[in-house]
């Protein structure tokens, strides 16, 4: 195995497959946090459901990328939570309009705030409920 060292973080890991090729690891972690929000989506048309005042039981799914650092970590998972659990707290019961930047809450656009807020995110996925999702990545 060799490794590439950029000052105390590993950049890239390369392997030797058993077919004698080598391939250059991407690892990635992810974390699925959780809120209830309210929202209603002012540019729908009159007469659709969502044009309404209603909720969600959202999930979110974080995904980072990087290289495996001293303790073999992309990032602790609790250092995720340190970076994402404040952004949870402005989104969780409240009503999502009145959230800086998330005025025309859609899952997309709830996706992109918080993909803009957290550091070294490769992915985002808000589902409103278990079959509908977006993602920004
Ligand atoms: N591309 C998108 N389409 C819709 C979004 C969205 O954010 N992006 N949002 C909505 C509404 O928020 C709506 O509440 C969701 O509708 P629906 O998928 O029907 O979900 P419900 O929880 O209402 O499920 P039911 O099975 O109808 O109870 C609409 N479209």
């Amino acid at each position: 195995m060799n490794k590439h060292f950029s000052s105390q973080r590993i950049v890239s890991e390369r392997r030797s497959r058993s077919d004698g090729d080598d391939v250059v690891l991407t690892t990635r972690i992810g974390r699925t946090y959780r809120f209830e929000s309210a929202h209603r989506l002012p540019n729908l048309p009159d007469g659709h459901k969502c044009k309404n005042l209603h909720g969600h039981n959202y999930r979110m799914e974080v995904v980072m990328q990087g290289g495996l650092d001293g303790r073999g970590f992309v990032k602790d998972f609790a250092e995720m939570d340190a970076e994402v659990g404040p952004l949870i707290k402005l989104v969780d019961h409240r009503l999502l309009n009145d959230v800086e930047g998330l005025e025309n809450p859609t899952a997309e656009i709830i996706a992109s705030w918080f993909f803009e807020r957290i550091p070294d995110c490769e992915s985002v996925r808000i589902y409103e409920n278990d079959d509908c999702w977006a993602e920004v990545s």
